[in-house]
């Protein structure tokens, strides 16, 4: 080995032990949360050996709800308890509001200049803005009825070609995730890629493919990300992945602006019922091109795919299976539907606040399986104190949403799933928090809301459920960006002899 190697390799593995050693210096003298006994250079990277919120939990049980670990030569603050949430998302409110620069904010995030990853600064509140006006405002939430409605008639005219004389098994997945994608892209680009009726075979599939990859590598967590050394070397090759992944992206979001920009030309106003959200940044960016770059409205459609999509649609489906576990739910249920709508139609939208069993539902669901169990990673700005302990500006801060929601200290039999216990709750405060707290809360819990309502309660009123053997459905976690049920829910479906007839009509 001649010393040119020498040298680079000794640097190599030198730098991640300079970070440390600065990291350290800087923490001396302050009172840091407890931390397992670590390993150099890696730190607590080995004890992630399985689902990471439930490791965590484990480890919190020991060294308490405010720990610190370190993945490689990243600090890491784990919260696992609602008055430490609470601290977070008020006092700290605004100093949490950042968001860890990681590798795949600089290529599907277009550098971090999305809503979903950008800094806390006049971007992030820009981003926000437009998004709360043009997608979930009250008003752009009602105009978007049909589209939901449609969607979710959609489903059920699927399931009941598919079953509409006996019990017969079906596939829950890939109807309920097609129904969140179509309803999510119809917002942005006024285009249905799964189902029936599409119109561009060719860009649908393209659309499914891009999308599986996305999932995919954003789902994979990145060593890089926290051994800067790995990262150099391009370990696993994930950045080349990122790359080739961010171009086949580009690709295909530039080609549903040009489509609207193209419409645009041909009409003369922004108002109507069907402006989308390319529309809504089309017309930013004629008034401010150099800010509203196409960069921006690529990055933000694609992060609305990925934060809009698969967090409702994991959520019917656990709900679904949670259902298939517990008749006596489902049927209780299905009792509030009748009594209220009756024989005569389909339930719609608007009924949702007269179902309230159906919201106690979705969020005995969202307690027992939140789509994101560790919330998204948050990054203080400055040094900051959190229970009396000191974080340290730029530690990476995660909340064990999935650990408070099931901790029997903070909720009676915890485990068991019981929608009933939501039933009269005003205010859940912070040991229920499925979509965050604070600024960098989720802006789209009202719109996902009402499409696993209106999903949910149309299931429910329109078919028989059965399992598909007398064993109960299994309720594992899966890998993923969102926490998915470990296999495809399959389940018998029969239709309601009573919805028959207007089952035929839609
Ligand atoms: C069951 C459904 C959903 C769940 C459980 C969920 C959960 C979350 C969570 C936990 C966060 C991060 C909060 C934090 O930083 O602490 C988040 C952020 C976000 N969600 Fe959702 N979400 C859901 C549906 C949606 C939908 C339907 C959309 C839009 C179509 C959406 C758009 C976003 C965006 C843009 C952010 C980033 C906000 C920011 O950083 O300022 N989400 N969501």
């Amino acid at each position: 080995m001649d010393e040119t190697h020498l040298f680079f390799i000794s640097f190599f593995c030198l730098l991640p032990l300079i970070y440390l050693v600065k990291f350290l210096t800087h923490q001396k003298g302050k009172n840091l949360p407890p931390s397992p006994p670590s390993i150099p250079i890696i730190g607590h990277l080995h004890l992630i050996n399985g689902h990471a919120h439930r490791v965590l939990q484990h480890l919190s049980s020991k060294y308490g709800p405010i720990m610190a670990l370190r993945f490689g030569s990243r600090p890491v603050v784990f919260i696992t308890s609602p008055s430490a949430v609470e601290e977070c998302f008020t006092k700290n409110d605004i100093v949490l509001a950042n968001r860890p620069l990681l590798l795949s904010g600089e290529y599907l995030d277009y550098n971090q200049s999305t809503v979903g990853a950008a800094p806390y600064g006049q971007l992030w509140r820009d981003l926000r803005r437009i998004m709360t006006l043009e997608l979930f405002s009250t008003a752009r939430l009602k105009s978007y009825t049909g589209v939901r409605e449609d969607e979710v008639r959609s489903l059920i005219k699927n399931l009941y070609r598919d079953s509409f004389q006996n019990f017969t098994k079906v596939e829950m997945r890939s109807r309920i995730q097609g129904l969140s994608f179509n309803i999510v892209m119809k917002m942005i680009a006024d285009k249905r890629f799964y189902g029936s009726g599409i119109e561009d075979l060719e860009e649908a599939s393209r659309f499914r493919d891009v999308i599986r990859d996305v999932f995919e590598v954003s789902g994979a967590s990145n060593p890089g990300d926290f051994i800067p050394f790995l990262k150099w070397i391009d370990f696993q090759g994930f950045e080349k992945r990122l790359m080739k992944l961010h171009k086949k992206c580009d690709r295909f979001s530039q080609k549903l602006i040009d489509d609207i920009r193209t419409k645009r030309c041909g009409s003369s106003s922004d108002e109507g019922n069907d402006m989308t959200f390319i529309d809504a940044m089309l017309s930013l960016q004629e008034s401010e091109p150099a800010y509203y770059t196409d960069d921006i409205i690529k990055g933000n459609i694609l992060t609305l795919l990925q934060a809009g999509t698969d967090t409702s649609s994991v959520t019917i489906e656990w709900a679904m299976a949670l259902l298939l576990n517990h008749p006596e739910v489902l049927e209780r249920a299905r009792t509030e539907l009748d009594n209220y709508i009756g024989q005569e139609r389909m339930v719609e939208e608007a009924d949702l606040t007269n179902l309230p069993y159906i919201q106690c539902i979705i969020n005995e669901t969202l307690r027992l399986f939140p789509a994101g169990p560790l919330l998204v990673p948050h990054e203080p700005s400055q040094d900051c104190t959190i229970g009396g302990f000191d974080v340290a500006r730029g530690t990476m801060v995660l909340v064990n949403a999935w650990a408070i929601h099931r901790d029997p200290i903070v909720w009676d039999d915890s485990l068991s799933f019981k929608p009933e216990r939501f039933e009269n709750m005003a205010n859940e405060g912070y040991r229920f928090i499925p979509f965050g707290m604070g600024r960098r809360q989720c802006p789209g819990s009202s719109l996902a809301n009402r499409v696993m309502g209106l999903a949910l309660a149309s299931l429910i009123q329109c078919f028989e459920w059965e399992r598909v053997s007398n064993e109960l459905v299994r309720l594992l976690e899966g890998k993923g960006l969102t926490m998915p049920i470990d296999e495809p829910l399959e389940a018998m479906c029969r239709v309601r002899q009573r919805m028959g007839h207007i089952l035929k009509e839609i």
